[in-house]
Order: structure tokens, then sequence, then C-alpha cells
């Protein structure tokens, strides 16, 4: 799509998001002038705005530099939450739009290491425990028992191959997302519930026309047993969080009930046994059913605890063991393709931090390309401002990992989040060597197409603070690639759209140095701010904004930037790559020759994070 023809389908995607719904189409297909693809194209685009607004899809609340880990939330009801940094006005925007979005597990309720062939090995013997379970209740109904209706099998023998199939899924090769895996073992807890509930309603209501109600009771014996070893089975199975477990086991304890009380509300005159048993007893059913209930229940939250505990006792196991030659000690966080973590090596017991690729991202081509990218580059460079990479390997569980130089110290967005914006004298100490790590990259033909706040960090090293340091070159690319790549195959967008240069946003032009001039010019407007140039909105709109809108002078959103500054940030955030400054390295010269350049020095440095941050400067 040509960069006009890009802009008229963001601008007619703008304006259709304020017209009513209703009218919509009609309105849309005027304002396309005939232009039948253009009418489609941005039909398509609201319905998948529509479509993400609904799932919950939505920006994190608490980072405003960084749309490139969007999570999916699960209470849309909410008000939107504004980032922390951005400004008050953001208040009315709509929900998040995802469209192209890299959506990810929300970190923390993914299992993420090794944890593929963890629940597979679990979700196998949780169905093969099903399988058992099945198999004896049939062996029982016809080889002892000696139960005349062959059509009462049915429904198990169905259920036997379900699950088989399920088995011999699992056994197979393809690796499944974690959402997969949670959809599969959803679908079959429901399955068996399903049968077993259908089977549980007919036998009894077979035997109670029967006036049999010894047996009738005694196949709800059997249920409440049967749903005592699903339960047990879940918790010792199914990885989950005690909330996940506990409503999947609480459902299994309450079935045995819910199907008894449908018997007795559509078969009142089938099951009139149970008020005279009651009667005999001198109770109620409620009080002769209710201990069952309450047992049940109380196996229920004792196997949620069980879950809970096994998983949380797994991720500690995982957590403490070795890959190769490094021992993990603690998890730093967590990025789009998998967790960092701070490990230290054997011998050297040197610290450093390990990035380990999530599973089901090394399950895609891309993405391990991606990484090996990120490693092999940033391996080449050895400017004291870009990280240093240490080691790259791969576990005995196929898993993918390298180890970089640990950074003791903040992410600039971080620090900007935690201390607010910064003075300009430490903005431009911080962004000048930023530009020299990026003048070793650009004299190289790479440009690094994903600089932002999180992936630039002030750091300690060498005895020195606020020593900056350039990460992640992760979508690095060689100067002049082909054109539109931002989008990947698989419709993600990669880079991080509030920090993107308009040329990346409309992928109509080819991506140059310059695209990380307008990046770092961005960042410099976060550091000086405290939000990015455009941040209002979801993807698509900010896109937009970067492609079309003007930028507010970053003096108008925070007083005090001063004018010389402001020029530099403003010629940056320059539409035209021709407007920019050509070149990293006189960007860096322009913000030597700023006047409050020489306000932040090293001793200014090592007080401020003595004070403001000992813990982390430690
Ligand atoms: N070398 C390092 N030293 C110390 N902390 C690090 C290091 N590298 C990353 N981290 C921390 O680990 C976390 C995850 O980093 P990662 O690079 O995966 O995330 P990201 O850059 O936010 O995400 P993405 O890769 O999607 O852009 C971040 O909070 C970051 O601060």
């Amino acid at each position: 799509m040509t960069p006009e023809r890009w802009r008229r389908v963001a601008e007619l995607f703008d304006e259709a998001v304020r017209v009513d719904p209703a009218a919509r189409d009609a309105w849309l297909r005027a304002s396309s002038g005939g232009d039948e693809t253009l009418f489609q194209e941005v039909r398509r685009l609201l319905a998948q705005d529509e479509r993400a607004e609904r799932d919950g899809f939505l920006a994190p609340p608490e980072s405003a530099a960084d749309t490139a880990t969007w999570v999916r939330r699960p209470a849309p009801a909410q008000p939107d939450p504004a980032p922390a940094a951005a400004p008050a006005s953001s208040g009315g925007r709509r929900r998040g739009f995802t469209p192209y979005q890299a959506i990810q597990d929300e970190p923390g309720a993914n299992p993420s290491l090794g944890s593929r062939d963890l629940a597979r090995r679990r979700l196998r013997g949780l169905t093969t425990t099903c399988i058992v379970i099945t198999v004896l209740i049939l062996a029982w109904k016809y080889a002892v028992v000696r139960d005349p209706d062959p059509l009462q099998a049915v429904p198990y023998v169905m259920l036997i191959v379900a699950l088989g199939t399920l088995d011999v899924v699992l056994y197979g090769m393809r690796p499944f997302s974690p959402a997969a895996f949670e959809a599969m073992e959803l679908g079959m807890i429901g399955t068996v519930a399903v049968v077993y509930s259908f089977a549980q309603y007919q036998t009894m209501l077979d035997f109670s026309l029967r006036g049999d109600a010894t047996r009738a009771q005694l196949v709800f014996n059997h249920r409440v047993l049967v749903s005592t070893v699903l339960i047990l089975s879940y918790g010792i199975y199914a990885p989950s969080s005690w909330r996940r477990a506990a409503s999947v086991v609480v459902s299994i304890a309450l079935l045995p009930f819910v199907t008894l009380l449908a018997l007795q509300v559509l078969h009142p005159e089938a099951m009139g046994w149970m008020s005279r048993l009651g009667r005999e007893r001198g109770s109620t059913p409620l009080a002769h059913f209710g201990f069952d209930a309450m047992l049940l229940l109380i196996l229920a939250a004792w196997s949620s605890h069980g879950a809970y505990t096994i998983t949380r006792l797994r991720r500690q196991a995982r957590e403490a063991r070795r890959l190769g030659q490094y021992r993990l000690v603690r998890r730093l966080g967590a990025g789009g393709m998998g967790e960092v973590h701070l490990a230290e090596h054997q011998f050297l017991k040197r610290p450093c931090a390990l990035k380990l690729i999530r599973p089901d991202f090394a399950a895609e081509g891309k993405a391990l390309e991606r990484f090996e990218r990120e490693v092999r580059i940033t391996a080449e460079l050895s400017h004291p401002n870009t990280v240093e990479i240490y080691d790259y390997g791969r576990t005995e569980d196929g898993e993918y990992f390298y180890v970089m130089e640990y950074l003791p110290g903040l992410s600039l967005e971080d620090l900007v989040k935690r201390h607010g914006p910064l003075p300009p004298g430490r903005a431009v100490y911080l962004l000048r060597q930023v530009c020299l790590a990026l003048a070793e990259a650009h004299a190289a033909g790479l440009v690094h197409r994903d600089i932002k706040p999180s992936n630039i960090f002030a750091s300690r090293r060498g005895g020195a603070d606020d020593v900056a340091k350039l990460l992640d070159f992760g979508l690095v690319r060689a100067v002049a690639p082909e054109r539109s790549p931002e989008l990947s195959e698989e419709g993600r967008i990669l880079g991080t759209p509030m920090f993107m240069s308009p040329e990346q946003a409309t992928g109509g032009r080819e991506v140059d140095a310059r695209s990380d001039i307008y990046s770092l010019g961005a960042v410099a407007y976060y550091l000086l701010t405290g939000a990015p140039p455009f941040a209002e909105g979801g993807t698509i709109r900010i896109l937009i904004a970067v492609a079309r809108d003007p930028v507010a002078p970053p003096s108008t959103r925070r007083p005090g930037v001063p004018d010389d500054l402001e020029r530099i940030v403003l010629k940056c955030l320059a539409k035209e790559p021709d407007d920019r400054f050509p070149d990293v390295r006189d960007l860096e010269r322009a913000l030597a020759a700023c006047a409050c350049a020489g306000d932040w020095d090293a001793d200014r440095a090592a007080h401020w994070w003595s004070v403001q941050e000992p813990e982390a400067k430690a």
C-alpha cells in the first residue's frame, strides 16, 4: 500500500470510529468515493477494532512506553487505564485497538520455563486417568454387574474414543501454545463432565422409574466417588493457578448434585423415593445428600491448594536449575519474547543476565530467527554503550537462551516511571551515549528499529553511574531492506508504535538510520515530558498520529525544556527523514552543544543514585 493510500485508510478509520455504528457503512461507502477496496479495508479494520475491544485486548495500564507487550485482561468493564506517565488527556480514548498486536499471555499466568513438555505430560496424565476410570466403569457394568442395556455403553465408548484421540494428539510432536493446552484441558474436563452427568441422569432415572431406590442411590454414591477421583487427579496433573483449579474442581464437585436436582425438577414422580428416604431416616434429602456435597467441596479446596502448591514448587525448581554453566538466581522480568533472569556463571561467579526465549515463541520460525539475529548482531558490536553478549546456547529441553552483561540500574522507562521526567542536562547526558552506541551500528549498516525507553538502560558500569546501555537488537536490519517490513507474516506489528518513525509506521518508505534518529527523538521527548509524543488511543490511532499529526513541542507538555534542546528534539521528530539530522553523530554534536549539556556529569550521577536508588546502585 502506498503511503498516500495508507494515510487515506487511516483517516477514514479515524473518522469512522466517531460515526454512529448504525449509519457507519453508508457513511463509509460515501466517503470512500466509490473505491470498494478502500471501503472494505476500513471496514475490516473497524471489525478488528471492535473484536479486540470485545475480547478485552487492552494496553497494559502501567506501560506508556512499551506497547509491544500488551496483554489480555479479563475485565473490559473497567475504565480505560491511562498510562502512568501519559498526559491527562488520555482519559477519553477508546479501548486499545490491536489489529496487528503481538499479544502475549499475562506474565506469570504463563508457565514459561520448560513448560510445554510438562504441560503436555500432565495433560496426558489427566487424560489417561479419565480413560482408565471410564474403562473400569464399563468393565464393571458389563462384566461384573452384567448390565443388560448395551445402549448405556455408547456415551462411555464415545468418551474413551475422544480421550484416546486427545492422547494420541498429545503424544505427537506438534508444539502447542499455552492457550491451546488450556483449551484442550477445559474441553476434555467439560466432555468428561457432560458424559458422566448424562450417564448418571439416565441410569438414576431408569432405576427410579423401576422403583429401585437402592440402586438409584448406589449410582449416585458411585458418581460422588468418581468425582472424588477426578478432583484429586486434576489437583495432581493440571498445572494451574489456585483460582482456575478451584473453578474446575468445584464444578466437578457440584455436578452430581446438579444432575440430581435436574432429575428432581424434571421427573418429580420418579424421584419420590428421595423424600421417602429422608422421612424414613428422620431427615430431609438436603441433609442426606448435603454431607456428601460438603465432603466433596472440602476435597475441592484441598485439591486447588495442591494444584497451586505443585505448580509453585515446580516453578521454583525450574528457576533454581542450571542452564549449562549458568545458575539462575532470580527473574528480572519478562518481555515479548521471553524471560530475563539474573544468573551466575558456575566458575567465573560473575553476575549476568540470561534471556530465555519463551517455548511457545520458539515454535515460531520467525521468532527464533529474530532471537538469533539479536544475539549475533549484538555480539558483533563492541561499543561500551551497547550491551555486551557473553554466551549463547540451547537447553536440554530445546529452549534457546543467551547471556549478556547484567546491568544494575534502571531502564529509562522505569527511571521515568519511578522518578518522573529527567532534568534536561541528564537527558542530554544519556542520549549522547546512546548516539555513540548507535553510531557504531549505523556505521556497520544496521538500523536498530526498536529504540524505546525500555531498551535503554541507565546502569552502573566500571564504577560510573548513568552509563547508557542499548539493548534488544532483535529487530535490527541492514539499511535499505525490503519495503513494508513492519508487519510480520503472522500479522504482528514489529516495533513499538509510540516510538516508531512515520516511515516505519506506514511501511511505505525505506527505513534507514534516520528512522532510529526519529525514535531517539521520541525517547528524548519521553525523558523530558514523561510521555511519548503520541500516546492516545490504540495502535492504529497512534500509527495515524505518528504518520500525520504535528508533534506538540515538549515545552507545552512540560515547562522548562530549554529552547535549544526542544529544537533538536523536534528536528529528530520531523515527519520527513530529510528534515531530521542526517547522521546520529550530527545529533550527538548538537546535543553536546546544548547549553544544559554541562549540567550533568558522573559526580552528579553518582550522588543521585546514592540518594535516590541506593539499592539499584548496590
Ligand atoms: N542485561 C540486563 N540486565 C538487567 N536487566 C535486564 C537486562 N536485560 C533485560 N533486563 C530486564 O528484564 C526485563 C525483560 O527484558 P526484555 O528485553 O525481555 O523486555 P522488553 O525489552 O521490555 O520487551 P521486548 O523484548 O518485547 O521489547 C526488563 O524489565 C529489563 O529491565
